[in-house]
């Protein structure tokens, strides 16, 4: 579905709005033949009771007026902001649906700004569409029309003054509508570094990169500036030019209309009618080009929303399933993220057997958390297969997937929410047994039994009220609760003392029954006890075996051991 489908839905409010406009907008253009009546009329003959109930009429003219515009407002907020609150619901779950590869090639700045300022945009375009679509054309003609009307001769100034006025309109917003294209791209750029620098606040200031960060957000801001400037110098452009061409011709016209005035051809009413359709015109061709202008944001806008509502529906490729004397088979996997024969895993084979604890080391970059990446599906791998139970990794479907592994990210992520709600995150229906059990094994209960509020404490954005170590030990507590076959714990221990540590390694080794656990680290000490270790150098499996057997036959294995013993000693 693409954005403006979701307008279907308030039909009636869109077909409402234009014609309250209309409505509007007939009322307007009768108010200068009104005016002239009382002119000629009711100053003229010094008609004080003429005057007084055409008066009344432009009172009652000007409420019905408000009245429509009020009702044509309301109908296309209600259509605008309706569309786009479902727009934003299905662009939200649009992007929830995206792989991982397209959320990387996508990059998460540009969709935060699709979500909101994009959609704002699309928000305020149909508004204005809506409103002023009709209305504006229609009081250009309709006032050129009632100008030849009131005097054929003094409206034939019409018949230059609009076509000039319509030219100079087009120039501004041929040279205008791409340089704002541009501000739309830029502030996409702006919003990455804002994002970045909010979110690394505390790196920034550790490291006393505050000045640095704020001079380079002030280059990108400016060049931001100057974009906006150039495009705005140029449609500011728009007003004087249009007022000189509508000056030029309300002169010429008070001068025709006068002689003519002066030789009895028509009325000085008729003269003050022509002078305000040519103020209606001005007017409306300033709204229009400022209309056509927001509309073309809106359809740039519209566009980048679309990219995404569009994006095709990944579909995994399928796999072979094969009959595997193993759980989990690895057989000669390769991974390229960007499919760009940089690979971050090359050819790698393995197996692990049901209840095996499976740890895996390696350098930073080696490839660890790309075993993981694949084994939970996030990626597919790029030549390969990956064997579970017996059933490609690619047939498997999502949900199956996550029925059958918890994993633990590296980066202990917390919500916004309860601690409960927190470690009950993929696991709503977790009993308060298996609560209390999670908590028990992941070393929890010491951070809660400290909370006054225990279970129910709240945890401020991003878990700014824990320390590293307390978020590592409810993100283990979460992986726990989901009580799923396998468990990954990627680097999860790396904020946690010695001894607190080994203290959860020993609790999940009593506690794992024939769950499957690796146990992703950098420090030797976390997986010596692992049943296999598998060593990663540069993408390369360099040795599988257990700590024992690896100080013997792998170099890497030992250098590690050495390099983390020398660490603590
Ligand atoms: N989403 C991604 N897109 C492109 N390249 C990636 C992506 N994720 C990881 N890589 C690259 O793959 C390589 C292996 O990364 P990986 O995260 O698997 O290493 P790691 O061993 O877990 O490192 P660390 O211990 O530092 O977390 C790195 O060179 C990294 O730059």
């Amino acid at each position: 579905m693409k954005s403006l489908s979701y307008l279907k839905d308030y039909k009636v409010q869109s077909i409402l709005a234009p014609l309250f406009k209309l409505l509007e907008a007939s009322f307007e253009l009768l108010v200068p033949l009104v005016v002239a009546d009382i002119i000629d009329n009711g100053i003229n003959s010094g008609d004080k009771a003429y005057i007084f109930h055409r008066c009344l009429l432009l009172v009652l003219l000007a409420v019905v007026g408000l009245i429509s515009a009020v009702s044509a407002q309301f109908f296309a907020a209600k259509s605008a902001t309706g569309a786009t609150t479902k727009l934003r619901s299905a662009l939200f779950k649009k992007i929830q649906s995206l792989s991982f590869s397209q959320l990387d090639s996508i990059g998460s700045a540009t969709l935060i700004t699709r979500m909101t300022s994009d959609v704002n945009q699309i928000q305020t375009g149909i508004n204005m569409f809506l409103r002023l679509l009709l209305r504006s054309p229609f009081i250009v003609f309709g006032a050129t029309i009632m100008a030849f009307y009131v005097d054929v001769k003094g409206a034939l100034v019409f018949a230059v003054v609009v076509p000039v006025l319509a030219i100079i309109v087009a120039v501004i917003m041929s040279l205008t509508i791409p340089r704002f294209k541009g501000v739309q791209n830029k502030l996409d750029s702006v919003l990455l570094r804002t994002k970045e620098n909010v979110k690394g606040v505390r790196v920034i200031r550790a490291f006393t990169r505050e000045d640095k960060e704020i001079a380079e957000f002030e280059e990108e801001n400016q060049s931001l500036v100057k974009l906006q400037n150039v495009a705005s110098w140029i449609s500011s452009i728009m007003n004087p030019a249009t007022f000189v061409v509508i000056n030029l011709g309300v002169i010429f016209l008070i001068y025709i209309g006068a002689i003519r005035v002066d030789v009895g051809v028509i009325s000085q009413g008729a003269v003050v009618a022509l002078y305000n359709y040519m103020s209606q015109i001005l007017v409306e061709l300033i709204k229009l080009a400022n209309l056509i202008i927001t509309e073309m944001k809106a359809i740039a806008s519209k566009n980048r929303v679309d990219a995404i509502l569009t994006m095709e529906e990944y579909k995994k490729p399928k796999g072979k399933d094969k009959k595997c004397d193993h759980y989990i088979t690895f057989e000669n996997v390769s991974l390229s993220y960007n499919k760009n024969n940089e690979y971050s895993l090359n050819n790698i084979s393995f197996t692990v057997d049901k209840g095996d604890t499976v740890g895996i080391i390696g350098g930073t970059g080696s490839g660890k958390t790309s075993v993981m990446n694949l084994l939970c599906g996030f990626y597919e791998p790029t030549s390969g297969d990956i064997i579970l139970n017996d059933k490609n990794i690619l047939n498997y479907s999502d949900e199956e997937l996550n029925d059958n592994i918890s994993v633990v990210m590296q980066k202990a992520t917390m919500f916004s929410g309860t601690v409960k709600e927190n470690i009950t995150f993929g696991a709503k229906n977790a009993t308060a047994e298996d609560i209390e059990k999670a908590i028990e094994i992941s070393q929890s209960k010491e951070i809660i039994s400290n909370k006054s509020k225990g279970l129910d404490e709240v945890i401020l954005e991003q878990g700014k009220n824990l320390s590293g170590g307390q978020k590592q030990r409810l993100s283990i507590a979460r992986g726990i609760v989901r009580n799923t076959p396998i468990l990954i714990l990627d680097d999860s221990f790396s904020a946690l003392d010695y001894k607190t540590d080994k203290t959860l390694r020993q609790s999940l080794a009593d506690s794992k029954g024939d769950r499957t656990t690796f146990i992703i680290s950098q420090r030797t000490s976390t997986i010596e006890h692992c049943d296999k270790i598998l060593v990663l150098n540069d993408g390369a499996l360099e040795g599988v075996g257990t700590h024992e057997e690896l100080l013997k036959s792998c170099e890497t294995y030992k250098d590690i051991y050495e390099s983390c013993n020398k660490e603590t000693s």
